[in-house]
Order: structure tokens, then sequence, then C-alpha cells
């Protein structure tokens, strides 16, 4: 591994990568940081670079520039760290992609005949915090629509999840490779909210949140040959042990998940493979965590996730102390405590569809009157929301 100093401002700088090797770089909170490919083939997290044009990174990334057959890539302004190294595990994440191609391969020859082959892959990533989950379910998804299939992605991280804003499960069909500075696409998002940032505020709701999602999905599914068979990669959180172990559980079971794929701990996996050993079609699989993957501090993790409530849907919330059923819907009174708060617009006609309704977006409240029960709020488009339904929960958003 052959790292160098962060570089002074300004300056650009090249790097021959051999084959197989990866430049991690990990960008500031207001440094810009450019990147292009000067030759040779280099991919960002499963996504390949342009020839030539320069690639601007957003503040806080942290990346690798991986390549199969050799390159060279130059970087242009300030950086944290940045350092070549030459193992990583990604000839294992790519021979997995190879073999979840072959069952998408088998999955549409066999459409039109019984329903249970003409289903792709359904893969599920678990994992401890920062074992890179999300970067493998973003190189499997891009590799996959490079071969041309449109798999589903999954998020069902409330804490870090990359589809919407923190507090939602969501889903969302990819189509092309994952933009590197863009991220996952947000055109057609199916988002649930739950509201909090951690599952134990109320497991219940969340896991009716997830068969939700997971039925509405089958439902897309039966209609939908063609992403049927492309499947669905399902990234999940960090939370591994009791309710968090429960939880996955209950994913894979909801999701009818039949590849799992676990990074980097031993003891998660082989207690997955003996609870799933009574399901011969569920494939347990261990894989090694990257050691580029980089560890995240609380407040680090608080700081992404009120960044991703600067996107522009975006919403949160407050809640109603628990009461006997988790899933009871509470009224919540006009009052100086929804200010700043974040809150999702429900799609949900009647108050009984609340629960299980997606949600249309987010608003963020700006203004209470107390006298005039009004509030004011941003939202991301003029006119009328699409419901007078709105959802609160406890996360909380200040501008800063
Ligand atoms: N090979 C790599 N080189 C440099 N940075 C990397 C590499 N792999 C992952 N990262 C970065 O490390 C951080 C953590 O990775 P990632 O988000 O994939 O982990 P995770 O297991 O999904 O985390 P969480 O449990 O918090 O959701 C991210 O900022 C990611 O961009």
């Amino acid at each position: 591994m052959a790292s160098g100093p962060a570089a002074a401002p300004g300056s650009s700088r090249q790097f021959n990568l051999a084959k197989e090797s990866e430049l991690r770089v990990e960008v500031g909170p207001d440094t810009p940081l450019r990147v292009r490919l000067l030759s040779g083939t280099a991919e960002i997290f499963g996504t390949e670079l342009p020839p030539e044009n320069w690639l601007s990174i957003s503040p806080r990334q942290k990346l690798a520039i991986f390549t199969w057959n050799g390159a060279t890539v130059e970087l242009d302004g300030v950086s944290e760290v940045e350092y070549v190294a030459d193992e990583t595990p990604m000839v294992s994440y790519v021979n997995v992609h190879a073999i979840l191609d072959g069952r998408r391969v088998r999955a549409k020859a066999s459409q039109g005949s019984d329903k249970d082959s003409s289903q792709g892959p359904r893969v599920i990533v678990v994992g401890p915090m920062d074992s890179g989950k999300s970067s493998l379910c973003r190189m499997l998804l891009s590799w996959a629509c490079k071969q041309g299939w449109k798999p589903t992605f999954v998020d069902l991280d409330i804490g870090q999840g990359s589809i919407t804003i923190p507090g939602c499960i969501a889903a969302t069909p990819i189509e092309m490779p994952i933009d590197a500075v863009e991220g996952i696409p947000l055109e057609m998002p199916i988002v649930y909210f739950y509201g909090h940032t951690t599952p134990n505020v109320n497991a219940e709701l969340y896991k009716v949140l997830v068969k939700e999602l997971a039925r509405t999905l089958e439902r897309q599914f039966s209609g939908n040959a063609e992403s049927r068979a492309a499947g669905m990669v399902i990234n999940t959180m960090g939370w591994v042990e009791g309710l968090g172990y429960e939880l996955l559980l209950h994913a894979i079971e909801a999701f009818d998940a039949n590849v799992v794929l676990v990074l980097g701990q031993e003891k998660l996996c082989s207690m997955l493979k003996e609870v799933l050993k009574s399901k011969p079609n569920v494939d347990v699989v261990k894989l090694h965590k990257s050691g580029g993957v980089v560890l995240r501090n609380a407040k680090v993790r608080q700081k992404a996730r009120s960044f991703r409530i600067r996107a522009p849907r975006s919403a949160l919330p407050i809640g109603a102390e628990p009461v006997a059923d988790p899933t009871r819907l509470v009224a919540v009174n006009i009052s100086r405590d929804l200010l700043h708060l974040v809150l999702a617009v429900s799609y949900a006609e009647e108050p009984d569809q609340i629960i299980s309704s997606n949600v249309a977006g987010f608003v963020y409240v700006t203004d209470i009157d107390i006298q005039r029960k009004k509030i004011t709020y941003l939202a991301p488009c003029p006119g009328e929301l699409p419901s007078k339904f709105l959802m609160v929960g406890t996360l909380t958003w200040l501008e800063g």
C-alpha cells in the first residue's frame, strides 16, 4: 500500500494504478476535488469513469477509484486522505455479480413458465456498521445495469440510507450505472415513512412498513417480467445484534430473499447459515470487508443524516408517546414542537390508509401560528399537497 500526504490546494497529481488496485480518496467538508481518467479504464463503485472528462467529487465523499486492467488517473484539488491499495476484495465481489447475472439470464429464459423460476435473484446485503454494505449494493446494481438489467434497489437503512431522507425505507428501479457524483436516481422511489433513525423506537411499525414495501414490490414484479428477472438488491442497517438481528431475519423473510451476502462478520454469517439451513433455496455467502471502508463515528453519521435532509426532497418528524398498539395512529396537535420538523406527506386518502400508504414527499416546517392553527412550510414544488395527511416522527433538522 503506497500512501501519500494530502495534497496542497490547487496541485494536480497523477497516479498509475496497476491492475486490480484502487486509489482511495477522502474529500474534506468544504474543499473541492476533481478526478479524471487519463488512460486505461477505472470505475467508482461499479460505474466507469468517462475518459478525459473531469468529474467533481462532492464534499465529504469517501471513495475508491478501482481499475481491473490498469489506469492512470489525475486528481486536482485538496483531499484529506489519498492512497493506493492493491489488496481489495473486488474479485470476490465481481464473482458474486457473475453468479447473480447467471440467475438473471435463467430467470429471463423461463419467462412464461412457472412464476418461481422467472424470479431473478433477491439479494440482501447484511453486516455490521461500516462494513461496506452500501458500496457493495452500488457495485452489484451498477454492474447489473451495465449488462442491461434494471434491478430494484431496496434500502432498509433508516439511519444512513441512500435513496431518500433518514427515517424512511424505500425502493427504486436502477436503470443505469449509478452516477458517482449524483448518487441513486430519485425519479421513481417508493417511500415509506417510519419517522425515526433507530428501529427500536417502534420496531413493530418498522416491521409493518417493511412488509408493506415488500408487498408493493411483489405487486409490481407480478406485472413486470423484466424487473422480476433483474431481481433486487437490498441494503440493511448496520445493527446485527439482538433486535437488529431479529429485524434482519424479518427482512429476509418479508422480501423472500434468496441470496444473503454477509460482509465482514464470521459470527453473523454462521448464525444466519444455521437459522436458514431449513431453506435450501437461500444461499448465505460470506464476503470480506474492504480495507478502504471508512469508519464513521456518531457525529459524522449525524452530519451525514442532516446533510441528506438538505437534498431537494426533504423532511423529518416528531413523535407521540408509545402506546399499547405501536402501530396505532395518534393525532398531533399544532404546537411549537412542530417547528423545524420535516413532515412526510402521505398518499393516503383516508386515515385508515395512512400506515399502509407510501409517501409523496416531505415538507419542512418554517413557522407555526398556534392561534390560527396555521403551519408554514417549505415544499420542493409549488401548489397543493397531494394529501391532507402529514406524518410526524422524531427526526429534527435545523439549518446550520
Ligand atoms: N474501497 C473503499 N475505499 C474508500 N472508501 C470506501 C471504500 N469502500 C467504502 N468506502 C466508503 O466508506 C464509507 C462506509 O462505507 P459504506 O457506506 O458502504 O458502509 P456501510 O456498511 O453501508 O455503512 P452503514 O452501516 O453505516 O450503512 C462510505 O463513505 C464509503 O463511500
